[in-house]
């Protein structure tokens, strides 16, 4: 068997079209399924639907074989615990710092808000700069609107949501996009399956970004 990680929602969206070049359908649709095992048109590979927190997580603990994760969940997870043989070109977006529209630095600590804490402080120890990490889980930007924070650390696509919440984009940290993730042991036990798997996928990627 093999199991594959997806979380719901722009991940699931943009990995099915790719996993069906490989003839890998669900068989009920992962969106409106309560299920969180869902079989596939291939009796011996299944999704597993999870947070996309969770995925470096269910893969590199084995629970999954293979998975799809955001670049910046898998720099915030760290560690050398996954193979990353593949960039799916998918969810593409950028991880920022974000302040409110004309807002002075402060002169002491910066507070920074973010759900990214090992990036934040990874950041700022490589420039130097002693901060204050604020742990949230979501709404970001309410942050320094609220004074609870001087900048935030998010993922800005459009930047309509900074917009929106009277916040700029600052500084850029990293380019995102999904990745493909592997276990390290599957990898080696189910090789030429995972391997075969691997090269289909980075074909349906490049006939995509072709022209
Ligand atoms: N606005 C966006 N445009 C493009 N890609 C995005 C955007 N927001 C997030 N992403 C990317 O898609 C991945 C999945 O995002 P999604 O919104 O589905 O989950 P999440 O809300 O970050 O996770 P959770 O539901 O566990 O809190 C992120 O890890 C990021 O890499
Ligand atoms: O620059 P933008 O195009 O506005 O995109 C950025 C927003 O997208 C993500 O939220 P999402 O829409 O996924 O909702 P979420 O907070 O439920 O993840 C992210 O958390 C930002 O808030």
């Amino acid at each position: 068997m093999l199991t594959i990680a997806l979380s719901k929602g722009r991940i699931l969206d943009d990995t099915l079209p790719l996993l069906a070049e490989a003839g890998i359908v669900p068989t009920e649709n992962p969106d409106k399924s309560r299920k969180l095992i869902i079989p596939t048109s291939q009796p011996d590979v299944r999704l597993l639907i999870v947070r996309a927190t969770d995925v470096p997580t269910y893969v590199e603990h084995g629970a999954a074989d293979l998975g799809v994760a955001g670049k910046d969940v898998l720099m915030e997870y760290g560690g050398q615990g996954l193979y990353e043989p593949l960039d799916l070109r998918i969810a593409q977006c950028k991880l920022m710092t974000a302040g409110a529209v004309g807002a002075v630095e402060p002169k002491g600590r910066l507070r920074v808000a973010t759900k990214f804490v090992n990036v934040a402080k990874r950041y700022y120890a490589e420039q130097g700069r002693q901060v204050d990490i604020i742990k949230l889980y979501g709404s970001m930007e309410l942050a320094p609107l609220i004074g609870l924070a001087d900048k935030i650390i998010d993922v800005v696509d459009t930047g309509n949501t900074l917009r929106a919440n009277g916040l700029e984009p600052q500084d850029f940290i990293a380019a995102i996009s999904s990745r493909l993730v592997v276990n390290k042991a599957s990898m080696k036990m189910q090789h030429a399956r995972i391997q075969a798997l691997i090269d289909t996928l980075r074909k349906a990627v490049e006939s995509r970004h072709r022209g």
